[in-house]
């Protein structure tokens, strides 16, 4: 769908250590709210508890993981089966495995109801991602505000606005030197919807 037409992108946001590209319009406006309709009622949302400094606590958002047959994914002391793929995360899959000329095996879809869902600090490098995975970041719905910063020092904050139908990629070593998180805000208050597809080696 996207590939005969040029998308521009932000050029490497990350300063050293990794690649991390914003592609703002990758989908259009039309074509964003269709999908986001669609992921809204369509997807298996949940609330599911992760661990936590030893205690499990309600992640504060709905998430849902889709993906190829007999592959669960475990992140954050949690397990989950992947659901087979939908008609439209496979569309979504199809296009931008055709963008980035990489293969993806699941979507971990992530719904934040409102300013009060976030995700915390992290890195996806769990040792099932290989060494240095491309990670394509699709966002749906309300703009929120995406951060990284330096792994080891904390410092070298940078902040990325994921508007309605951006993809963001994340490849390279990025996933060692950088963490990220996507925090609560009192500025906006509708939902959002995000998408990361990433590729689970066997
Ligand atoms: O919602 C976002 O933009 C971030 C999602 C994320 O970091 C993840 O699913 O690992
Ligand atoms: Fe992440």
């Amino acid at each position: 769908m996207q590939k005969e037409i040029f998308i521009p992108d932000s050029g490497n946001l990350l300063p050293y250590g990794g690649e991390v590209r914003l592609y703002p319009a990758f989908y259009a406006k039309e074509q964003a709210d269709r999908i986001f309709e669609d992921l809204r009622g369509g997807l298996a949302w949940r609330q599911e508890p992760i661990w936590m400094f030893g205690k499990q606590v309600m992640q504060p958002r709905l998430t849902a993981l889709y993906g190829n047959p007999n592959q669960p994914y475990s992140y954050s002391g949690i397990s989950m089966d992947a659901l087979p793929w939908t008609s439209v995360l496979d569309e979504i899959k199809k296009n931008i495995e055709k963008f980035t000329g990489c293969q993806f095996t699941h979507v971990l879809c992530n719904f934040y109801r409102d300013g009060n869902d976030s995700m915390g600090w992290h890195r996806d490098n769990e040792a099932v991602l290989g060494r240095n995975p491309t990670i394509a970041s699709l966002t749906f719905g309300v703009t929120r505000v995406f951060q990284l910063r330096d792994y080891p020092s904390k410092k070298n904050k940078v902040e990325v606005p994921l508007s309605h139908g951006s993809l963001l990629i994340m490849a390279g070593e990025s996933q060692h030197l950088w963490e990220h998180q996507l925090p609560k805000t009192k500025k906006v208050n509708g939902p959002r919807i995000n998408l990361t597809f990433r590729k689970l080696l066997m």
